[in-house]
């Protein structure tokens, strides 16, 4: 059967306000630009930018930041009917960036009430997860009911259809009260999902403990996943199968203004190249020119590439 969407993406939609005086530490900055952001959202928006059929489920405030985000994800092609606007009075979320330096980036988090963990599993519907080949959960979106329960009744669904459910551990630590909460539901929805994605830190998070490629994968292999890709920054990544393959990815070199972005980006590139039936090596190379370039910006969501971009990067860096 023909479908819709090639992906949904679900989770948080937020405001990303990047310091636009960088080089200096968040109290003597003064401005800052205003960015559609959200892990999740930045997939849709990187994948959209790639020429992917996109939608996105999520919640957002019922306010001026809500109407700016959906109008934002509509504007860029993302299929927004299953975007909701929170009736409760909660709202979006604003995460202030800080550029120190190029190696010295964080970033401040305002998630009080915030309308995307007030997404409800009576508001999930069947028909439109039936109508994606993959879907892709945001971690946070486990970090709090109702939420939590609105994602596994995705999944469900998503495995009733047979769309691949694509797990983006992207851990943010205000959002969950516990290591040992994160924990158990990093592990619950890693052990249902397909492929798998994070960087070595969210793994630690998934396990609880400092761990170790090997034994991370040997774990998951024992359940659904059949992919599983281990983010190490700066040194690379590398993809596992559970066939035994262990694929070793580059990275590209960049003039780097800060690094948020990079995995929103990486995750983009990463899925489009295996949904153009790229092999995990060239997919690796995706998304590692994928995050080169966004980390040579000054947004995350707005600076995601465009496919001759990153097959320009990779030609240039390859030779
Ligand atoms: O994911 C978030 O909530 C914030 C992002 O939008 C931000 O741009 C970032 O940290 C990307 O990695």
């Amino acid at each position: 059967m023909e479908k819709q969407f090639d992906l949904i993406t679900v989770g948080r939609a937020c405001i990303d306000l990047n310091a636009v005086e960088y080089n200096r530490p968040m109290e003597d900055t003064m401005t800052f630009a205003k960015y559609v952001g959200g892990s999740p959202v930045n997939i849709a928006i990187g994948t959209s930018k790639l020429g992917m059929k996109v939608g996105f489920i999520g919640k957002v405030s019922n306010d001026q930041h809500g109407r700016f985000i959906k109008k934002y994800m509509a504007d860029v092609g993302i299929n927004t009917d299953h975007t909701i606007f929170d009736q409760e009075g909660h709202t979006s979320g604003m995460v202030f960036t800080e550029i120190k330096s190029p190696q010295e980036c964080s970033i401040l988090m305002y998630r009080e009430n915030v309308a995307d963990l007030y997404l409800r599993p009576e508001e999930i519907q069947e028909d439109y997860i039936k109508k994606t080949k993959k879907i892709l959960i945001s971690g946070t979106a486990l970090a709090g009911s109702p939420s939590r329960e609105a994602v596994f009744q995705v999944v469900k669904y998503a495995r009733k259809h047979n769309v691949e459910i694509l797990f983006e551990l992207d851990y943010r630590y205000p959002t969950w009260k516990s290591d040992a909460e994160t924990s158990i539901y990093y592990s619950l929805m890693a052990e249902m999902a397909d492929v798998v994605i994070g960087t070595r830190d969210e793994f630690d998070k998934l396990e609880n403990k400092q761990g170790e490629n090997n034994e991370t994968v040997a774990y998951l292999f024992q359940y659904r996943p059949k992919l599983i890709v281990i983010k190490h920054g700066v040194k690379g990544s590398y993809a596992y199968t559970k066939d035994g393959q262990i694929i070793d990815g580059k990275v590209y070199k960049s003039n780097v203004l800060k690094t948020f972005g990079a995995g929103d980006s990486y995750a983009s590139a990463f899925l489009y190249a295996l949904s153009h039936g790229k092999s995990i090596e060239v997919a690796l190379k995706f998304g590692a020119a994928a995050a080169a370039i966004v980390v040579s910006k000054h947004s995350s969501s707005e600076a995601m590439p465009t496919v001759a971009a990153i097959e320009a990067l990779i030609k240039e860096q390859d030779k």
